[in-house]
């Protein structure tokens, strides 16, 4: 019995290794420094490794109990779309709003989104369940915005949300209310073309993070550091934007996602598919606004030294490329964004309540 008790701790162990060096890589160290610094190191600051890095993201997510009103674990409020762009605050939306009906029982009220006149009847029928204010392009936007954020948890500003100029104003007038509140916000697509022309609206923020496509990143590299990307070292160059904007965290999407907060640097390689759906983006923003509120409200002890932007941001990559997988695996080739949305739940539970 001996033997195959040993060959089983092996296999387990080889099973283990496997996965650490499939799924987290931490600054791209070989595989055997990654166990070095996972498990002798004992870095207080740093995320080590996959199993206490996830472990560290469900310490963040709150209990589940009857106790709770709606509205109390998170109210996100989505910044975007315009005439062109309907799908894209939908899905960020919607996914925000699963992401929180996986803690409680009733989902009204939870997801609102702040778009303009034309284009609110249309996000309005796609879900009966989305809060959906014609604001953005009024001259009123800022203050009609403005009278919700006391009760905005966080924000996710930019998906489609186009680049007229009278609406880029009036978001740039939204970001400076929510940082005088220091509510969090999450910036995405063309909040991101907005940022790029105007560094200094999220310049030193801590509660911002940036979640940047391939397209996305080399524009704000190029206009925060004045220097073409190097390709040859995402981690690096996605440090370096974030040191450059104050440490505002910066989560690079890609084959990895590279998540960095100027000091630490993470990879998230979880397994995904290789279907790439327009809407994908739009919904890790969402996800990624509910996860931020939680790390920011878990406290010091849940998160046990980490930085809460980086495990928030963890947290909602490894869920969307969880998503994706999933709905790869019923769909195939004709997955649609839609079919990762079914997917939230089921995901949800498999990465964060095992
Ligand atoms: N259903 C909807 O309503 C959706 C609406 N959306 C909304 O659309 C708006 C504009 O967003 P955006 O991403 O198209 O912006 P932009 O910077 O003009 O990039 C366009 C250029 O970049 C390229 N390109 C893109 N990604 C790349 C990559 N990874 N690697 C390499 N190239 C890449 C791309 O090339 P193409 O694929 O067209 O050949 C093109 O040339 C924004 O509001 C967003 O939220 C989306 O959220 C989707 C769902
Ligand atoms: N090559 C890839 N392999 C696996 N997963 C990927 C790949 N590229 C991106 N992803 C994942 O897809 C998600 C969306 O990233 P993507 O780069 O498609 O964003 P986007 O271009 O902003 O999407 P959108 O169409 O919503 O605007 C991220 O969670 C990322 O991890
Ligand atoms: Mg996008």
């Amino acid at each position: 019995m001996a033997p195959v008790a040993g060959a089983g701790a092996v296999l387990a162990g080889a099973a283990a290794v496997a996965l650490l060096s499939a799924v987290f890589v931490l600054y791209e160290l070989p595989l055997d420094a990654v166990l070095q610094r996972a498990f002798s190191l004992h870095k207080a600051h740093s995320v080590k490794n996959m199993e206490t890095t996830l472990q560290l993201v469900r310490n963040i997510i709150p209990p589940l109990t009857s106790k709770k009103h709606k509205g109390q674990d998170g109210r996100i409020g989505i910044v975007g779309g315009c005439q062109e762009y309907t799908g894209a605050p939908y899905f960020a939306a919607i996914s925000a709003l699963k992401v929180l009906l996986v803690l409680v029982s009733q989902g009204a009220d939870l997801s609102h989104v702040f778009c303009t006149q034309e284009a609110a009847p249309v996000i309005k029928s796609y879900s009966p369940e989305l809060i959906v204010h014609p604001v953005l392009d009024r001259p009123s936007a800022v203050p009609n915005v403005e009278e919700w954020l006391p009760r905005l948890h966080a924000l996710v500003v930019g998906p489609g949300l186009g680049r007229d100029d009278t609406l880029l104003e009036n978001v740039k007038g939204i970001l400076e209310a929510s940082k005088a509140r220091d509510i969090p916000i999450v910036i995405d697509a063309d909040g991101l073309w907005l940022v790029a022309q105007h560094p200094a609206l999220i310049q030193g923020y801590r509660k911002a993070v940036l979640t940047p496509n391939h397209v996305e990143f080399s524009r704000l590299s190029e206009a925060v550091l004045r220097d073409p990307v190097d390709g040859s070292d995402h981690r690096e160059a996605v440090r370096r934007l974030s040191q450059a904007l104050g440490n505002v965290t910066v989560v690079q999407k890609g084959e990895r996602d590279v998540i960095s907060d100027g000091e630490q640097v993470l990879e998230c390689a979880q397994e995904g598919s290789s279907r790439r759906c327009g809407g994908q983006g739009d919904l890790l923003s969402g996800a990624l606004g509910v996860l931020v509120h939680w790390a920011l409200h878990a406290g010091p002890e849940k998160t046990n030294g980490s930085s809460p932007l980086l495990l928030a941001a963890m947290g909602a990559c490894s869920l969307v490329r969880q998503c994706s997988r999933q709905a790869f695996q019923k769909h195939g080739r004709s997955t649609t964004t839609t079919d990762m949305i079914a997917e939230v739940g089921p995901a949800f539970r498999i990465l964060f309540e095992t």
